[in-house]
């Protein structure tokens, strides 16, 4: 991290634009990937059904008892309700044209940061919705592409998010998994002669402190200057079960510490607090949730409070139904003055960052030989998963 506040600092400063952007990549070299992992949502409301079907098949994320057999029937019995609500968002969720655009705006600056592995080229991999994972890796192939970083758009580390797109990288990469062969049709499997590293986890990193911090510097203009120290920064992150959290997964904490650095960066003039959202199911997840604290707030007298999203990159279902159309409705009923900071979505001071940490990445990996951080080399104490344990070693031997 220590090398990431130098550089951090150096491209915050003033990295131009660059002239080089994806188009720069059809020289003879082949690009260095730079694999943009999430979980992706659907664009359309056709896409709904099958991306909740990946997302209740995923062990990683809800492990079930006969997954094969519930999962498939969850998933159809909860599509037409989050139809309505991607319905109500404009028909789809916007994270792959923000994942795209961050991806183009980054790569221009990555270029210009570490010359020496350009020409650099944005992918997009998610976990539950196009382009897949496979998908992704053909597209790596066809790109004769011989260096490939699997890059979390997650901030913060969980095995249910990070840990499962790593895993699922693996698995296709190695050809663990592959897809079913269709008549005589010759079945690429796996990806040879690839080195892979990964960037797992970037929570505290100072351009994503400064992107976060400007959004919500821009959400407290609302405000009158008066009373504008008043206003309550409520930070929302999506909630985990007590079980992730109790077997030793470190997102809580890493959500935490992005919050404090946000809150430091702000000169700590405002209160704030830290709140889960988005919890399903009956078992227990971390609390407090993002509702119940906006209830809290309104009895206890709190007029103000500005929501801030503090463990996703982009808008989502997540941001403009539950916080904007729900919570938001439900706080104005209480009586609150209430506000959103923006998702980092197009921020140029976040592509700023991620180019910033792609390359402070590929330095130290250069430098020092090391594929992955020490901080993924070490298993959860409650992991009891073979697959954690062969996914972290593949990335640690750069893929091989
Ligand atoms: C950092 C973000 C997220 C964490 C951590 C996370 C954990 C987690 N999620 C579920 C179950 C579901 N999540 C669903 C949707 C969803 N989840 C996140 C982010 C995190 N999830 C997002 C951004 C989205 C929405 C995608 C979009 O809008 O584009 C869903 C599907 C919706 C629904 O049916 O309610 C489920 C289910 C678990 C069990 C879990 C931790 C173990
Ligand atoms: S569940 Fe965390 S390392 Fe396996
Ligand atoms: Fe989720």
């Amino acid at each position: 991290m220590s090398s990431c506040l130098a550089s951090c600092s150096r491209s915050l400063a003033g990295v131009s634009k660059g002239k080089r952007g994806m188009a720069s990549v059809v020289g003879k070299k082949p690009p260095t990937a730079i694999v943009m992992m999430n979980m992706g949502g659907p664009s359309t409301l056709p896409e709904v059904h099958d991306f909740l079907s990946r997302l209740f098949h995923d062990s990683d994320l809800i492990p079930l008892p006969f997954q094969k057999w519930i999962a498939p029937y969850i998933a159809r019995r909860r599509t037409p309700q989050i139809e309505k609500q991607y319905a109500a968002i404009g028909g789809g969720s916007p994270i792959l044209r923000w994942t795209r655009q961050q991806g183009q705006a980054m790569i221009p600056l990555l270029d210009e940061l570490s010359p020496h592995t350009a020409p650099h080229k944005a992918y997009v991999a998610f976990r539950y919705a196009r382009p897949y994972t496979e998908d992704c890796l053909d597209e790596l192939r066809r790109d004769g592409v011989k260096r490939a970083v699997a890059f979390t758009q997650y901030p913060q580390y969980s095995c249910s998010t990070t840990g499962s797109s790593l895993n699922e990288m693996w698995r296709w990469a190695t050809g663990i998994r592959r897809r079913p062969k269709t008549g005589e049709e010759e079945i690429k499997v796996g990806l040879e002669g690839v080195e892979w590293s990964a960037i797992d986890r970037w929570f505290s990193h100072p351009g994503l402190v400064e992107a976060f911090a400007r959004n919500i510097e821009a959400a407290l203009e609302h405000y009158e200057p008066s009373v504008r120290s008043s206003v309550v920064l409520l930070f929302s992150a999506h909630s985990l079960p007590m079980s992730v959290i109790n077997r030793g997964d470190p997102y809580v904490l890493e959500v935490s510490s992005t919050v404090s650095a946000v809150m430091a960066r702000l000169g700590n003039k405002n209160p704030y607090r830290l709140v889960w959202q988005s919890q399903v199911g009956p078992s227990a997840w971390m609390g407090p949730q993002t509702n119940a604290a906006l209830k809290g707030l309104a009895r206890l007298g709190e007029k103000r409070v500005c929501l801030v999203p503090i463990a996703f990159t982009s808008d989502h279902i997540e941001t403009l139904f539950e916080l904007d159309h729900e919570y938001g409705k439900e706080a104005k009923e209480l009586g609150i003055d209430i506000t959103r900071a923006e998702s980092l979505n197009g921020s140029p001071v976040f592509a700023r960052a991620i180019a910033d940490i792609a390359a402070a990445h590929l330095k130290e990996v250069k430098e020092t030989g090391r594929y992955s951080s020490v901080q993924m080399g070490l298993r959860c104490p409650g992991c009891t998963f073979d697959h954690c344990a062969k996914q972290k070693a593949w990335f640690a031997n750069g893929g091989r």
